[in-house]
């Protein structure tokens, strides 16, 4: 595809240049929301690392597109998981929120995957239990136990049946910050997006029409802002990315997964081998907590296939 030559060839010291937010992505071309409000289509420049969503960029115009001169620091990033390995796609968070539901029921694994992701990014998780007007929430509960008990905030809706106490309950979790929204297929992803965002289609017309332009017509990672700007106070805004399954784990060792689950690190410290994996070792205090009951087994058999994952991904060839 052509891209407009650049205009000068002086290099611009990058303060002098613009500041924007990436606010939509398609592979390495990016939706970036200038200062003024103005949704352009941006292009890396040459083999830098591409920017993500969320990301705070430099940018300069080329012709009626941008070109992205450098990121900023990011405060954190959480990665994808592909087919193959694991990509950056979403930087610059306060927190995610992880949509449960009973039916149909949630996966331990991905939400495990989930928090595990977020704890090595410094990201804060809540989870959301959706349908809790249907039987099988007492089910979604009780697995939510654990997770309770390691301190996680469990919050409850009825996002069909009871809108808006949903939206008197998560309006002031979500607002004024910027939160990633986790939903697996069928637990109630678009009903929230729609509830907390109605001029969400508005938005994604924006920045399909910036796509549109680079002849793209699918963006994979979309920010939505949540209401208007107020003068002194920090707008919030929704993260969503149609298809996101799972977090990419494939840049942790497997010998940091404890220290990543709460549940696990509770027990630390009290294993006969300070090398210990606490999966076959005598003495380990992890298992030993399994056994009393302390640690769900559950969470235990997803240390086990977690770790057996990471060290095949991490050896040579
Ligand atoms: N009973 C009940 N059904 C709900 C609730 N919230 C959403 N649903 C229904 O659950 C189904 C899935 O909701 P969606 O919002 O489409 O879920 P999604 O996660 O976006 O699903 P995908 O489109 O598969 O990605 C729809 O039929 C909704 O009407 C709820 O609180 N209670
Ligand atoms: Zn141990």
């Amino acid at each position: 595809m052509s891209r407009p030559a650049r205009a000068g060839k002086a290099k611009t010291a990058h303060a002098t240049l613009q500041e924007a937010l990436v606010v939509g992505s398609h592979g390495r071309h990016v939706v970036i929301e200038t200062a003024s409000g103005e949704r352009l289509l941006a292009h890396p420049r040459g083999k830098k690392s591409a920017a993500v969503v969320g990301d705070r960029v430099r940018w300069a115009p080329a012709g009626d597109e941008a070109v992205i001169e450098a990121l900023e620091p990011r405060r954190n990033l959480l990665m994808r998981q592909d087919e193959w390995r694991s990509k950056s796609f979403a930087a610059n968070l306060d927190q995610l929120l992880v949509m449960l539901a009973g039916e149909p029921m949630f996966s331990e694994s991905q939400l495990t995957r989930a928090l595990i992701a977020a704890e090595d990014a410094g990201i804060r998780a809540l989870l959301l239990l959706n349908k809790v007007d249907l039987p099988s929430a007492a089910l979604a509960r009780e697995r939510l136990a654990p997770y309770r008990a390691m301190g996680l905030t469990v919050l409850e809706t009825s996002l069909k049946g009871q809108p808006e106490a949903a939206q008197a309950l998560l309006g002031p979790v979500l607002a004024g910050h910027t939160t990633l929204v986790l939903g697996p297929s069928g637990m109630g992803k678009s009903t929230l997006i729609n509830l907390m965002l109605p001029q969400a289609q508005a938005q994604v017309g924006e920045i399909s029409q910036a796509l549109n332009a680079g002849r793209h017509t699918t963006t994979t990672t979309t920010w939505y802002w949540l209401g208007d700007a107020v003068e002194g106070q920090a707008r919030g805004a929704l993260i969503d990315s149609p298809g996101f399954q799972e977090f990419g784990l494939m840049h942790i060792t497997p010998q940091r997964l404890p220290e990543l689950m709460p549940d696990l690190r509770a027990q630390l410290g009290h294993c006969r081998f300070y090398n210990c994996t606490h999966r076959h070792e005598p003495g380990c205090g992890v298992r030993e907590a399994v056994d009393r009951g302390e640690i769900s087994p559950t969470r235990y058999r997803l240390y086990e296939a977690l770790w057996d994952e990471l060290e095949a991904g991490q050896r040579p060839g």
